[in-house]
């Protein structure tokens, strides 16, 4: 049934909803019966300057939006970025997406990225004269809840059109906000979408599982757009074995051996031919044999590693409900990890499958004062215990290199290149290697922040030993972590150095004029290098 225009949108019970397509953004927002709308500009099919000018706008209370809240979110960040934090608006919003250029006001002719995406900026409205029809007075501008159009609704969608049947209020779209709609706006609060934004992130919390929000800084919410994905998503021209060819250890490798905790047989699992050599028992049991591996390894000759004692990653689950932890030799070094798959003869209890079960412990993304959001446990950690992976979109080089140019400046902290093994005997060189970028799909580890003196580490895990191309990211604890303590990591994942020479170096950086664009860091450490990429 078509609404007529002067008809109230905005029941706060609504069950007929926007479709987040259909929205191209948020003009401004008002409060009427104590409750929010906002006023959102319908898409046009290909926008041109007419069509933007023609655009239908209609006011929305927040329950026929819950279906495009990313577009209110969006709206009530740009306007908290413009504007210091004042009477309940929004707070810190350093993590939000980044800013768009915006067109100029009066260019017609040429279409601006801005109005490609929808975006009107408010200083269209001082060109009035392309009005078809001004706004006559405060008080009409009041009562009008369409403009340029009506609206339908049909089996719980909202819809709007163009109308020749129902009498409308024309007005040129590029013109509103209108200054007196901008006047409301900034004296009225978003705290109502910014509960139904915050209720929304927490519903896509729930999806994933074992994870919460805490915000103990402002009203803001993770940006609604960010989606959870559980397995890398494959880019153009990326590419991965079908674990169905990978090689998995046979015999002797068999089910339960061990007293059901999996394998045994450090010299003879196939799993382990790339894994690192146990140089402490070949010495001790083959010395000769060790002599020449340690030639071999110096020259840097090719080894035969057949038979060779290996390590196994993990150790064995330390009682009932104790997690399996990393082996001291692999917490300590960045040797890649060889877990066991699913053609592997050893069954599910073997204890070289951790990282493959996934995430056990219960996170938080919180905000920080001072570096947007973060990661902590609810539960306390200990040392070598697997965390969760690093996921995200799976794209070539070449792709990352394009995001990175056109992304804001911190960009490359969501980008990770999989080259643990540029350089060896492959052809993967870190121009071809795959790069994860988990900015807007991830998970819940795209949230953890930056330490110079970290408590976590990211390693190589590899379920197919002989695809160097890909492999999983993941996070461990590097210490004892007690419950609700932030979660970082290294960026760049840097050797140890005395307090001194960071102190030195972190000074020279911030005398140095190539790192006025840089990110400073804010991990507040002792060690601290004053700058993210430094
Ligand atoms: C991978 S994200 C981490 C999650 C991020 N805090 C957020 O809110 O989405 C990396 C970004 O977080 C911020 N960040 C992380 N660690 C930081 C640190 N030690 N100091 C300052 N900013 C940091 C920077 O903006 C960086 O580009």
């Amino acid at each position: 049934m078509a609404r007529n225009n002067s008809e109230t949108t905005s029941s706060s019970r609504s069950t007929h909803k926007i479709r987040s397509s259909d929205i191209a953004n948020v003009l401004s927002h008002r409060l009427r019966d104590e409750q929010e709308e906002y006023l959102v500009r319908w898409r046009t099919q290909t926008p041109t300057a007419s069509s933007l000018r023609q655009a239908i706008c209609s006011w929305h209370g927040l329950s026929e939006l819950t279906r495009a809240l990313h577009h209110v979110q969006r709206y009530v960040e740009a306007r908290a970025r413009a504007a210091p934090p004042s009477r309940g608006a929004v707070g810190n919003i350093s993590a939000v997406p980044s800013k768009r250029k915006r067109s100029s006001p009066n260019d017609e002719a040429t279409l601006s990225r801005d109005a490609e995406l929808g975006i009107i900026t408010p200083s269209h409205s001082s060109d009035r004269s392309r009005a078809t029809s001004a706004i006559p007075s405060e008080t009409a501008e009041e009562a009008v809840h369409v403009y340029n159009g009506v609206l339908e609704r049909k089996e719980g969608w909202i819809g709007a059109k163009k109308s020749k049947r129902v009498p409308t209020v024309e007005i040129d779209a590029t013109t509103l906000p209108t200054p007196h709609m901008m006047e409301e706006a900034s004296a009225t609060p978003t705290k109502q979408a910014a509960r139904f934004i915050r209720e929304a992130f927490q519903r896509k919390l729930r999806r994933v599982g074992n994870l919460s929000l805490v915000n103990e800084v402002d009203s803001t919410a993770p940006s609604l757009e960010f989606q959870f994905v559980n397995a890398y998503v494959l880019g153009d021209g990326v590419y991965r074995a079908d674990p169905d060819t990978y090689e998995g250890c046979q015999k002797p490798c068999r089910p339960n051996m061990g007293q059901h905790i999996g394998c045994e047989l450090p010299r003879a699992c196939g799993c382990l031919e790339y894994a690192a050599v146990d140089e402490d028992a070949l010495r001790r049991d083959e010395p000769q044999r060790h002599a020449e591996y340690a030639l071999q390894m110096k020259e840097g000759a090719f080894v035969d590693r057949t038979n060779l004692p290996k390590r196994f990653p993990y150790k064995r689950p330390q009682g009932e409900h104790r997690p399996q932890t990393l082996q001291r030799f692999y917490l300590e070094s960045r040797h890649a990890i060889y877990e066991c798959n699913v053609n592997c003869n050893c069954g599910p209890a073997c204890k070289s499958r951790v990282v493959q079960k996934g995430r056990r412990v219960p996170l938080t993304i919180f905000k920080t004062p001072n570096r947007g959001w973060g990661v902590r446990c609810s539960e306390k950690l200990v040392e070598g215990q697997f965390i969760d992976t690093y996921l995200g979109e799976l794209i070539t080089n070449d792709e990352a290199e394009q995001r990175e140019q056109a992304g804001p400046k911190d960009k490359a902290s969501y980008l990770y290149s999989l080259d643990k093994f540029v350089g060896d005997a492959s052809d993967i060189t870190a121009d071809n290697c795959f790069v994860v970028d988990g900015q807007h799909k991830g998970g819940v580890t795209r949230f953890i922040n930056h330490s110079c003196e970290p408590n976590c580490r990211q390693y190589t895990v590899s379920f197919n030993k002989y695809d160097a191309r890909v492999y999983d990211l993941a996070f461990f604890a590097i210490e004892d972590i007690p419950a609700g303590k932030e979660l970082t990591f290294d960026y760049l994942d840097k050797d140890e150095e005395e307090e001194e020479e960071v102190i030195a170096k972190r000074e020279e950086a911030a005398l140095d004029p190539g790192n006025m664009d840089k990110v400073l860091c804010n991990c507040g450490a002792t060690k601290c290098r004053g700058f993210l990429w430094v």
